[in-house]
């Protein structure tokens, strides 16, 4: 069946592409957006989630302006961020820095949000944070030391991968495993039916 709509996904995150793939859509371009990510002073979490995914967005349209290939497309951006109460977490660039997070993050709860950004067709602008709260059991300096070693931490927001060994250190979840991972199924499946995207059309047949 020919699909009605493009999908332009303004990420460089494999995860997003995987949670989607696993959603059954298959985004047609992928645009990674270099954006500055640095939070304002006192930004509250949340609205850095917000604000960033909304940037990323804005920055895919204005890159395909005036691109009859594109034009009528969908475009979809996420933004991830982590924080301890409003301490933000942010992706660690050095091994010490990635230690640090993961000692405060250590037998404590923390918040995971995701803005999810979806530009239609037609060019409005629909947005939607979710939140997802994770406890971590007391980490042992060796466990944060291995961990480090493993290398997972890399360009992940709160310098863990929930999805790979840092799975082993959730006690509690509350919210969508999937926000976590860097992009929420159930919220951005709903976001793109809502805006009329063929998502069930997608799907393969078995
Ligand atoms: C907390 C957590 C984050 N992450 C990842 C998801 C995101 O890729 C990253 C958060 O950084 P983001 O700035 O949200 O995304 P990104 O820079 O990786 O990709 P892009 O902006 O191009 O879309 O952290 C995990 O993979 N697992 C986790 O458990």
């Amino acid at each position: 069946m020919a699909l009605k709509y493009k999908l332009i996904l303004a990420s460089g995150s494999p995860r997003r592409v995987d949670l989607l793939n696993q959603a059954g859509i298959e985004p047609s371009r992928l645009m990674p957006m270099d954006i500055d990510e640095t939070p304002k002073k006192s930004e509250h979490p949340r609205s850095l989630a917000r604000r960033l995914s909304g940037e990323k967005a804005e920055a895919a349209l204005a890159a395909i302006k005036g691109d009859i290939t594109w034009k009528g497309s969908y475009i979809l951006s996420a933004d991830t961020v982590v924080a301890v109460g409003r301490r933000i977490l942010g992706k660690a660039e050095f091994a010490d820095e990635a230690s640090n997070s993961l000692h405060l993050l250590s037998g404590r709860n923390h918040m995971v949000y995701t803005g999810i950004c979806l530009i239609t067709p037609d060019r409005k602008v629909r947005q939607k944070i979710v939140e997802t709260k994770v406890r971590f059991k007391r980490l042992s300096s060796f466990e944060i030391e291995n961990y480090i070693a493993s290398g997972q931490w890399r360009g992940k927001a709160g310098a863990y991968g929930v999805q790979g060994l840092a799975g082993t250190f959730v006690q509690k979840m509350v919210g969508s495993y999937t926000n976590v991972v860097g992009l929420p199924l159930y919220e951005t499946i709903l976001l793109l039916t809502g805006e009329g995207f063929d998502v069930h059309s997608r799907w393969p047949e078995g």
